[in-house]
């Protein structure tokens, strides 16, 4: 039987970092992997979605732009586009196929489930190991009603060859309102169903409203507080049900529907307990170094842990501090200070740190700057009407608590404040910094006085 110090269930962010780490401290490694190497973020997630936004964002610029000085009829080719994305995504597995052989790792392809505290399964070939490392990503949550068989997922959304006249959205999270954006850009009809009372939950109320007009512009039907409860087919498409409070039946036609419900630990295949490895209501029981709590052979990271956000920087994150606990023994603990965050419609809008509400739970003197500025140069530059951010300031120790941006450049002018956040810079300290000008960061001091 062949026998590892270190099994890597997964090969997205989490298992890459720790994967190298434990290496080239010259440990023994096995990873496995179902699905092409590469996981979620380079392959169905971040990397291939951003490859399509730069198709819409030459749309924005050139709508944008219109009238001034530009002529703004431009449209997207959809499968031009998807080849574009594939000239990115189509070569990732061979590429790290290769890194494993280089490096000296066993990478295998196949279902992995446990058959012991130390012994993993795959493709019926039996391994043992000293370690195990969960990084088995997440999967869209279950909707548990009727017609869910009917539902796509964001995977094949990133893969349509042609895409479908009239889109639905299940959810109002990350995945609704990016796909949102791009598909309406590409020329498709949108809605989204939003169980919550409001859009991208994890943005600042304030600034989210800022940008729903943008959604508005773009034609997308935006319905909150809508709890989808059925999908059904309806002559050549599909007819998706909600419900809200006082309209029992909210429906709406598509050609397309989409999960963007939220994600929860991929789990399902691992047979945990066969591995001794305690889970409960989905979630893996993790103490604080990222350990089983009843199998120490066993740690995880990124979605699969569920712990910190999940978001690729975390996955990375983990995978750091899992590799030192392994190397060093369990005496490292993720730190989740200042994990920037941003979804990408357009213009993005991003945040880090506290949001006001928990700010204003913690009892801090709170300084908040906040302000609605598409009268500033970088707006207008851009003829961008959506340009706000809201800064959360400790009035005793004058560190930045809390940051959120909506507009141009958001994307990246998140960073500076995550830097602030992660390393205890003041407001002061940033406003004393010089940022070339005319430039996104330029606009930071302005933010803070
Ligand atoms: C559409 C979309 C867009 C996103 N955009 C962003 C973004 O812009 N920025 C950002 O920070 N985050 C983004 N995310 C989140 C980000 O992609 C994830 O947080 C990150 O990729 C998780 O990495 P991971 O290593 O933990 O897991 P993954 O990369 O998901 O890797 C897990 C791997 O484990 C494999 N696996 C699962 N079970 C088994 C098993 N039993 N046996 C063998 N293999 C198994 C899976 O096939 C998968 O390849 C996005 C996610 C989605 C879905
Ligand atoms: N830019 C990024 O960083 C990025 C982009 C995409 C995805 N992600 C990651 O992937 C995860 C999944 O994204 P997501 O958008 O699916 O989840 P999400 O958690 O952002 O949003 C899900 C939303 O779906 C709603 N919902 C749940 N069940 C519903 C139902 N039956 N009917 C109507 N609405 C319902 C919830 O109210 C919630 O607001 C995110 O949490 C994030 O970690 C990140």
């Amino acid at each position: 039987m062949a026998s590892y110090d270190l099994i890597v269930i997964g090969s997205g962010t989490a298992a890459q970092v720790a994967v190298g780490r434990v290496r080239a401290a010259g440990w023994s490694v096995a990873v496995i992997d179902h699905r092409p190497f590469g996981g979620t973020c380079a392959l169905r997630g971040c990397d291939p979605k951003r490859m399509l936004v730069s198709g819409e964002e030459a749309i924005d610029a050139a709508r944008r732009m219109a009238r001034h000085g530009v002529d703004g009829t431009l449209a997207i080719d959809w499968p031009d586009l998807m080849a574009f994305k594939r000239t990115f995504t189509d070569p990732i597995p061979a590429k790290q196929a290769h890194r494993y052989a280089e490096l000296g790792v066993d990478a295998l392809h196949g279902v992995a489930r446990f058959a012991g505290p130390d012994t993993i399964v795959v493709e019926g070939r039996t391994l043992r190991a000293r370690h195990i490392l969960i990084a088995s990503g997440a999967r869209p949550v279950p909707l548990g009603i009727p017609g869910e068989d009917l539902v796509s997922t964001s995977d094949a959304f990133l893969e349509l060859q042609a895409l479908p006249r009239r889109i639905v959205l299940i959810g109002g999270g990350y995945v609704a309102a990016e796909f949102s954006h791009l598909a309406a850009r590409a020329g498709a009809e949108v809605t989204i169903l939003q169980r919550a009372e409001r859009l991208l939950p994890h943005f600042d109320p304030d600034l989210v409203g800022w940008l729903t007009p943008r959604f508005e512009a773009l034609g997308i039907r935006v319905e909150t507080g809508a709890t989808v409860t059925r999908v059904e087919r309806s002559g050549s498409g599909l007819l998706v049900h909600a419900e809200r409070q006082g309209e029992p039946d909210l429906s709406v036609a598509a050609d397309l529907v989409v999960h963007a419900a939220g994600r929860g630990p991929d789990l399902k295949a691992l047979d945990l307990s066969a591995g001794e490895v305690a889970v409960q209501d989905g979630r893996l029981q993790l103490d604080a170094h990222l350990r089983s709590i009843s199998n120490p052979r066993v740690y995880a990271a990124g979605d699969a842990a569920g712990v910190g956000p999940r978001l690729t920087p975390v996955s990375s994150h983990d995978a750091k501090v899992v590799a030192a606990n392994l190397l060093d023994g369990p005496t490292h603990q993720p730190d989740y200070r200042g994990v920037p965050s941003v979804a990408f419609t357009l213009p993005p809008i991003a945040a880090v740190g506290l949001s006001e509400e928990a700010a204003r739970r913690g009892g801090v003197a709170l300084r908040v700057n906040a302000a609605s500025t598409p009268d500033w140069f970088t707006a207008r530059r851009l003829a961008e009407p959506v340009y706000g951010h809201k800064l959360l300031i400790d009035e005793d120790t004058d560190l930045i608590l809390g940051a959120h941006l909506v507009g141009p450049n958001a994307d990246e002018v998140i960073n500076v404040f995550g830097l602030a956040i992660r390393h205890g810079l003041t407001a002061a300290d940033l406003r004393s910094t010089m940022f070339a000008y005319p430039t996104g960061a330029s606009d930071v001091g302005y933010m803070l006085t």
